[in-house]
């Protein structure tokens, strides 16, 4: 209570940037990590909102110089959740008056370049969305004989840990920017038709999205944390397999979907039957709209007509379908 209202805060710093390195990680090359990172602590700190004292305040300054000595501490390679969790129990339990600090962190996804087949030692790819390409770009240095590769899809990995002060703790994981297109295998018919209703039924059109994920774990205690290495990197990539094969089906004949409705559920369905240690599944997947093209004049009756091949991508308007799946019942 603050004289006679109530106050929630919190504090903490966002966009702290950091990039760790390893060197020559088991023989075979450099290890980076690029990570954007928010924490905010909930702490017993009231006079300085109410009096301007200040004593209880951990400066946000401290803050973002923590991530950095964090990162320096990590003398070994480890995981977005890992140095999440690493992070909250620290501020969760170095100060008396923080109950509890909520961790979030964006990975850059740089990924190792191959060049002739072979991984190289120490060149990585930025992935950096232009439009709807991908376009990777050359960072290392000496990497003289490199070219331009291009590469559809940047998606990032994202994490968010709440650590309380004796060791309750929730995580979820996820993918941002996990762009998905289908050229056909979708449709979408007998939906409600109105006297403002345009759209005509059809069983052909082009689908496409870009999802973004999201995944809570049932861990609820760090005691519970699996001492496995690499477990949620692990998980991460296993989840994204999980999203993408069920969107597009099998490699040959593919999988109708009736409308991104539909496909969602099974992306999230999936999601929870295969990996039992993930309590609900959040997904948000926009219908980003490829409209057919039709020109014509009264002179041209049919300069373009569309015959499912030439389309007018557009970014805006476009639809938004997002659902969260969650278990009813524990497994046990
Ligand atoms: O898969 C779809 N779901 C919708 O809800 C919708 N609405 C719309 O105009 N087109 C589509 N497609």
């Amino acid at each position: 209570m603050a004289e006679g209202f109530k106050i929630d805060q919190q504090h903490g710093k966002s966009r702290v940037r950091v990039a760790r390195v390893w060197k020559n990680v088991d023989g075979s090359g450099d290890v980076i990590v690029e990570w954007n990172v928010a924490i905010s602590l909930f702490s017993d700190c009231l006079p300085a909102y109410t009096s301007g004292d200040n004593s209880a305040i951990v400066a946000t300054d401290s803050i973002k110089n923590t991530v950095y000595a964090k990162a320096k501490e990590c003398t070994e390679v480890i995981s977005m959740e890992g140095f999440a969790i690493l992070l909250g129990r620290h501020f969760a339990s170095f100060y008396p008056q923080v109950s509890a600090a909520v961790i979030n962190i964006v990975e850059k996804p740089w990924e190792r370049v191959d060049i002739d087949g072979r991984s190289h030692s120490h060149g990585e790819l930025a992935h950096v969305t232009i439009s709807s390409l991908t376009v990777s770009l050359r960072v290392a240095p000496n990497l003289e004989d490199f070219g331009i590769c291009f590469r559809l899809g940047s998606e990032k990995h994202t994490t968010e840990v709440k650590v309380e002060k004796y060791g309750t703790l929730s995580i979820t994981s996820g993918i941002e920017g996990l762009a998905l297109l289908k050229t056909t295998q979708s449709g979408f018919e007998g939906f409600v038709r109105d006297h403002f209703t345009l759209l005509p039924e059809t069983r052909e059109r082009m689908v496409a999205t870009e999802v973004t994920a999201s995944w809570r774990y049932s861990l609820t205690h760090i005691s519970d944390i699996p001492a496995k290495q690499f477990c949620f990197t692990e998980k991460y990539l296993g989840v994204k397999k999980v999203l993408v094969d069920t969107f597009f089906g099998p490699p040959v004949e593919g999988v109708y979907s009736p409308s991104v409705q539909n496909t969602l559920y099974l992306m999230a369905k999936d999601v929870l039957n295969r990996f039992p240690d993930i309590t609900s599944v959040k997904l948000r997947m926009p219908n980003i709209h490829f409209l057919p093209v039709n020109l014509s004049s009264k002179d041209k009756p049919s300069l373009v007509k569309f015959a499912d091949d030439v389309y007018m991508p557009i970014d805006e308007p476009h639809g938004t379908i997002e659902a969260t799946l969650s278990r009813t019942m524990s497994r046990l």
